[in-house]
Order: structure tokens, then sequence, then C-alpha cells
């Protein structure tokens, strides 16, 4: 008989806003914004196997499975618990990927959080969101699992609870690279910083944006283009762009009258992450 399968979600997220206050003497970028999750995502599908191998199905195109997030997180995993499980583990991808959706970061909170329970190893979710920061800056709030408030690099969160919206994403015929858009020249990194208070009263921006459309067309255009319909923003260094509205018969109606050549997803905004949602009804 073949080991029991857990299946587990690895939601996206959204950049409700993004403001780059500094940088570090490491280069990396000091920031404010605020992470909130989808109800739409990858899902993954762990085996636990005795001899210590992780496999990885199917492959993403241009991604080894040696680099793939998921795998790293797993080796990240065995090694600092001292476990000498493997796994088997199968991806559903159905996120974009360098969409500014998270979707790498997730499948590699996922990993963690899924393993963790699989193996027995016993890791607190404090102790998996730290072995997470050393594979990106996303993946804590993952591991995390709630809509938050993030400063530093992303990795010093605060718990929010926000409106819960319906989100048309929109996804650009093009991928962007977060390293690129933060070598920029021409990226501002002195916003002053804000409150939680502060932005529910007067927004935010996307400080990324000038420089995203500066170097992409597709996403200038795709702005233009939704912003005809709702207040287009868009999360994270791109290329996903997003409105806004309060259900989802409103979102689809947008949807529709988007040339049916974009790609483009409808997904309501959630507080507590899915993957969480579910391990919790699961009494974890
Ligand atoms: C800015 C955000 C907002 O969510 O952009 P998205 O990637 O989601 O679009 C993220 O925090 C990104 O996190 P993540 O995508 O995990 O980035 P990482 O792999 O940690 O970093 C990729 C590269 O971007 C630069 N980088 C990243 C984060 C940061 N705060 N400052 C930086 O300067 C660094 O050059 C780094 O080598
Ligand atoms: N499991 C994974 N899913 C997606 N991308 C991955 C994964 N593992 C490694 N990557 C690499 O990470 C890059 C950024 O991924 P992703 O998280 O989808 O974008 P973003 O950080 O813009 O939200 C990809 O272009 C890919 O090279």
């Amino acid at each position: 008989m073949s080991a029991p399968t857990l299946s587990l979600p690895a939601p996206a997220k959204l950049n409700l806003f993004l403001h780059i206050t500094g940088r570090r003497a490491d280069g990396y970028h000091t920031l404010q914004t605020l992470f909130q999750f989808l109800d739409h995502g990858d899902t993954l599908h762990f085996n636990a196997r005795p001899d210590g191998q992780i496999t990885l199905q199917p492959e993403l195109p241009g991604v080894p499975a040696e680099a793939n997030l998921i795998v790293r997180a797993a080796r990240l995993l065995q090694q600092a618990s001292g476990t000498s499980q493997g796994a088997d583990i199968q991806l559903d991808k159905r996120l974009p990927m360098g969409g500014g959706i998270g979707g790498g970061s997730s499948d590699a909170a996922t990993t963690l959080v899924g393993l963790n329970h699989l193996w027995r190893t016993g890791l607190s979710l404090e102790q998996l969101a730290e072995l997470g920061l050393s594979l990106g800056a996303d993946v804590p709030v993952f591991v995390r699992g709630h809509a938050a408030w993030a400063e530093g690099v992303g990795e010093q969160l605060t718990p929010v609870t926000l409106d819960e919206p319906w989100y048309l994403v929109v996804v650009p015929p093009c991928q962007v690279s977060t390293a690129e858009i933060f070598s920029d020249q021409r990226l501002t990194r002195d916003s002053p910083a804000i409150t939680l208070a502060a932005f529910r009263e007067h927004g935010g921006r996307n400080d990324c944006l000038p420089v995203v459309a500066a170097r992409y067309p597709e996403i200038r255009n795709t702005l233009i283009l939704l912003n005809k319909y709702c207040e287009a923003k868009m999360t994270g260094t791109g290329s996903c762009l997003f409105g806004a509205f309060p259900n989802e018969r409103e979102a689809d109606k947008v949807r529709a009258r988007l040339p049916a050549t974009l790609q483009t997803f409808v997904a309501q905004g959630c507080n507590v992450s899915p993957l969480h949602a579910q391990l919790n009804k699961a009494a974890y």
C-alpha cells in the first residue's frame, strides 16, 4: 500500500501597497507593505519516503528541480531537523511565475509547513518562518499565514485584519525579475515611513510601478486598460496588476470586458491563508 498523501494549498498573495523606505548596507531594500492572501493558488501533494530522497514532479520550465524552492525548502527542513525521512512531492502549478503574487515563496512555505507535519519534526511556525527567510523575503508571511503589515525587508510582520474584497488579477504577458527592479537607478528609495492608520486613511503607492512601467510596455499598456474599469494597482515588483471589487459578480463583469487574450483570474482576499484554514480545519 502506498503512503497516505497530504495535499495542501499554496495560495497567492497581493501587496496592497509597497513603499521603499531605504537601502541597507548589504544592498537589500527596506520597505513597508501590506500582504493579503488570495483563495487561489498552487496545490502540493506530499508522500513521505523512508530513504531521505526528495523528488518533485513535474519540473517547472526553466527551473531545474535542485533550484526549485520546493526542493530547497524540503532539504533545509531535513538539515534543520536532522530527520532521515524524504518525500515525493507533486506540484499542481496554477500561479504565473515572476508575477509578484509569490507563487515560489508560497510553494516553499507550504513545503516547510506540510513536511514538518508529515515528518513530525515538531518545529514551531517561528522556526519555520526563520528557515523560510533564507529562501526568500516573502516566505515568512506564508508560513505564518495571516494578512500582515510588513517592515524591514518584509520579515517584520504584524498581523492585521483587513476587508476581504474580491480581486480581479491580470497577468501581463511578461515576467519581471525582482532583482532587476531593485537594481534600477530610477527606483526611489526614500519614501517616509507611514503607519497602518495613515495607510487606511490616505492609501499608498507601489514605488516599483514607475520603474516597471518604464521597462515593460506590456505592463504599461495593461495598466492603462485596467484603469478604465477600476483603480488598477501592481503587486510586488510586478508583473501582475489588480483591482478590488465589493463582490465576485462585479469583478467578473470587468473580467468579461477585457480582451480574451489576457490571462486573468478572480479570487477573494483572505486574512487567514487557505493553507492555515485547511490545517486548522483538520485540527493540525
Ligand atoms: C518586494 C517583494 C514584495 O513582495 O516583491 P515580489 O518578489 O513579491 O514581487 C518581495 O519582498 C521580494 O521578495 P522575494 O521575491 O522573495 O525576493 P528575494 O528572492 O528575497 O530577493 C531577490 C532580489 O531582490 C532584491 N531585494 C529583494 C527584497 C528586498 N527587500 N530588497 C532587495 O533589494 C535583492 O537583490 C535580492 O537578491
Ligand atoms: N516552486 C516555484 N514556483 C515558482 N517559481 C519558482 C519556484 N521555485 C523557484 N522558482 C523561481 O523563482 C522565480 C520567482 O518566482 P515567483 O515566486 O513565482 O515570482 P514572484 O516572486 O514575482 O512572485 C521564478 O521565476 C523561478 O525562477
